[in-house]
C-alpha cells in the first residue's frame, strides 16, 4: 500500500501536468483565434503610390462593341480541332490565320509590330517598346480546342457562336479562343488610339496546346531562345474568377496560378493465352488488369494539402471564409491535415490536396467467345507540387504489386517551379494590380493550375510564369471547360478584353512603388 505522501505527490504531479496542458490548449486557442481575426495577406501594394501609365480608357463606340462581338463569334465558329499531335485540323487552322488578320488590321500593319508564323499555324507578334532598358514580357494563349459534339447535350451547336441570354456558346469560349481574340482586339484599339508601349513585349498563339504544344510553343521557345531574348514574366491561361464555386468563400476571387501540377501517363497491359471461351483459365488477362486498375483507385496518392501553393491560396483567402472555415484557414499549421480530408470530398478540391488518379482508357477484347490475349488501361496522374514523377511511379509499381501487369511510362513531366508572389515580384504584382482596376471588388490570391499549359514549355525560358484569364466562374462552370455548353457572357467578354487592355499599359510601370506598409515604416 502507498504512502499517504506518495498519494499526494502523485495528485499534485497529475494536477500539474493538467495545468500545463490546460495552458497549452488556451495558447494554441488564443494564437489561433488572433490569425484568425488579424491574418489579410490581400493588402500591400494595392495602396502604394503606381506610376501613372495607364492613360488611355477603354471607352469603345457601340459599332466598336458590335465589331468585338462578330470577331470573337467568327473565331468561335473555325473548327481548329486538335485529336492528337499528328490529327489537326490544317484547314480550320489556316482559316483561322486569315481571321486574325481581317478582324485586326492595325496589328497586322503596325510599324511596331513584327508577326511571324511559326510551325505553320502557330504565331509569334513582337511588339516593339520604346526603351529597350525594360525587360520584355510575354502573353501566351492557343487557336486549338478539344472537339465537341452537339449530341452530347449542348443546348447550341459547339461550333454555332450561337446568343442565348446573353451568352455565346461554342467550343472555345472559355478555352481559350476568348484570350486568343482578347489580347489582339485590345491591342488593335490601344494601337488605333495612339498607343505606344515603354516596355516590349511577345504575344505567343500556338496552334497544338490541347494535344501538348510540341510543335507550336515548343518552336516559338526554340526561335525565343535562339534570339536570346529575356522575358521579365509569361501570363498564359490556366485559373480564373471563382464566384460560389467554393462553399464557404463570401465573395468572388480571382486566383492567379503560380505553378501548374506535373503529369504522368501510364499505360497498364497484361498478356494471356488467345484461345476458346469455352476453357477459360481461372484469372483473365481483364480480370487481372480491372484488379490492378482498381488497387490504384482504392489506394489515392497521399494527402499532401498545405505543402504546395495550394497553402497560399487558403491563406490569401482565410479572412473571406465563413466562420469556422475561417478559422480552419488561418491555422493551416494546425488543420492543414483536416482541411485537406474537406477539400478531398470533392473531385474539384481533391485536385488541391494530392496527386489524382485518372483511369481514362480501357481497351481489351475482339470477340465474345473469345479469349482476349491483351488488355490494356492507361492512368492519367496530375502530380501535386509536392511529390515528383518519380515518387508517383514508384507508388504505382508498388500499388499494382503483380508482375503479370506491366507498367509502363507513356510521358510525363515533374510539377512546375513556384513563381514569385511576393510584394516585391514584378509581374504577379501588375497582374493583381490590373485585376483591381478591372474588377475592383475582386481578392487576388495565389493558386495551382490543377491542368497543364504551354506555358510549361516555357520554363527555361523565364522564370515567373503565371496562369489567369478574368472568366467569371460560377458554380459548375468549371465543367464547361472540355465539357457540355461552354459558354462566355457578352458583358464577361468584354472585360476580358478591357483585362488585356489595361494591363499592357500598366505593363509600362518601370518597377514597383514602395508598399504602402513600407511608407509607414521609414
Ligand atoms: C478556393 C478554391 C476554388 C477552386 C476552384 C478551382 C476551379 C478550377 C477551374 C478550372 C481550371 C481550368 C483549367 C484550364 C486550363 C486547361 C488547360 C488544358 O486543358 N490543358 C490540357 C492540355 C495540356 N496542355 O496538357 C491538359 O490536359 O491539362
Ligand atoms: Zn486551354
Ligand atoms: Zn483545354
Amino acid at each position: 500500500m502507498a504512502a499517504p505522501g506518495t498519494k499526494s505527490r502523485l495528485f499534485r504531479c497529475v494536477k500539474s501536468i493538467l495545468y500545463a496542458l490546460l495552458f497549452i490548449t488556451i495558447s494554441i486557442l488564443t494564437i489561433a483565434t488572433l490569425r484568425t481575426f488579424s491574418l489579410n495577406v490581400n493588402v500591400g501594394l494595392q495602396l502604394a503610390d503606381w506610376e501613372k501609365t495607364n492613360q488611355i480608357r477603354f471607352d469603345i463606340s457601340q459599332r466598336q462593341r458590335e465589331e468585338v462581338f462578330t470577331n470573337f463569334k467568327e473565331a468561335i465558329r473555325i473548327p481548329t480541332v486538335s485529336y492528337s499531335p499528328t490529327d489537326i485540323n490544317a484547314t480550320a487552322l489556316h482559316e483561322f490565320s486569315r481571321l486574325l488578320r481581317k478582324a485586326f488590321p492595325t496589328v497586322f500593319s503596325s510599324s511596331l509590330v513584327q508577326h511571324e508564323v511559326v510551325a505553320d499555324y502557330s504565331h509569334l507578334f513582337t511588339v516593339q517598346g520604346s526603351q529597350p532598358d525594360l525587360v520584355p514580357y510575354m502573353l501566351l494563349a492557343h487557336i486549338d480546342v478539344v472537339p465537341a459534339s452537339e449530341s452530347d447535350g449542348w443546348d447550341a451547336p459547339p461550333f454555332s457562336a450561337k446568343e442565348i441570354d446573353n451568352f455565346i456558346y461554342g467550343r472555345g469560349t472559355l478555352d481559350d479562343k476568348e484570350c486568343v481574340m482578347g489580347i489582339l482586339q485590345a491591342l488593335e484599339y490601344l494601337l488605333l488610339k495612339g498607343y505606344r508601349p515603354q516596355r516590349g513585349f511577345y504575344i505567343g498563339l500556338g496552334h497544338d496546346e490541347e494535344v501538348s504544344g510540341l510543335n507550336g510553343a515548343l518552336n516559338i521557345v526554340r526561335l525565343l531562345k535562339q534570339r536570346n531574348v529575356h522575358l521579365s514574366f509569361l501570363l498564359d491561361e490556366g485559373l480564373l474568377v471563382v464566384d460560389g464555386v467554393m462553399k464557404g468563400l463570401d465573395g468572388p476571387a480571382a486566383l492567379i496560378g503560380v505553378s501548374e501540377k506535373g503529369s504522368a501517363t501510364v499505360k497498364l497491359s497484361v498478356t494471356s493465352a488467345p484461345g476458346h471461351s469455352s476453357m477459360p483459365p481461372r484469372e483473365s488477362s481483364i480480370g487481372i488488369l480491372a484488379a490492378a486498375v482498381k488497387r490504384l483507385e482504392d489506394n489515392p496518392m497521399p494527402m499532401l494539402f498545405g505543402q504546395g501553393p495550394e497553402r497560399g491560396t487558403f491563406e490569401h483567402l482565410a479572412h473571406k471564409f465563413i466562420f469556422p472555415i475561417r478559422f480552419l484557414a488561418s491555422n493551416l499549421w494546425l488543420f492543414a491535415p483536416i482541411v485537406g480530408r474537406l477539400l478531398a470530398l470533392k473531385p474539384e478540391t481533391n485536385a488541391f490536396s494530392r496527386t489524382t488518379t485518372a483511369v481514362t482508357m480501357f481497351n481489351a477484347g475482339v470477340k465474345v467467345n473469345v479469349l482476349p490475349s491483351v488488355a490494356e488501361a492507361y492512368v492519367n496522374f496530375r502530380i501535386h507540387s509536392a511529390q515528383s514523377l518519380q515518387e508517383v511511379l514508384d507508388l504505382v509499381d508498388s500499388t499494382v504489386g503483380d508482375q503479370r501487369v506491366k507498367v509502363e511510362v507513356v510521358d510525363g513531366f515533374d510539377p512546375l517551379p513556384v513563381s514569385s508572389y511576393s510584394e516585391t515580384s514584378y509581374g504577379f504584382q501588375i497582374i493583381k494590380k490590373s485585376i483591381l482596376d478591372v474588377f475592383p471588388q475582386l481578392t487576388v490570391a495565389p493558386g495551382i493550375c490543377v491542368a497543364n499549359t504551354d506555358s510549361r514549355h516555357f520554363k527555361d525560358l523565364v522564370a515567373d510564369i503565371y496562369r489567369f484569364i478574368p472568366i467569371w466562374a460560377k458554380a459548375g462552370d468549371a465543367q464547361r471547360i472540355h465539357g457540355i455548353n461552354e459558354r462566355i457572357s457578352k458583358k464577361n467578354y468584354e472585360d476580358i478584353v478591357g483585362f488585356y487592355f489595361t494591363l499592357i499599359q500598366n505593363c509600362d510601370v518601370k518597377e514597383l512603388p514602395e508598399t504602402h506598409s513600407g511608407v509607414h515604416e521609414f
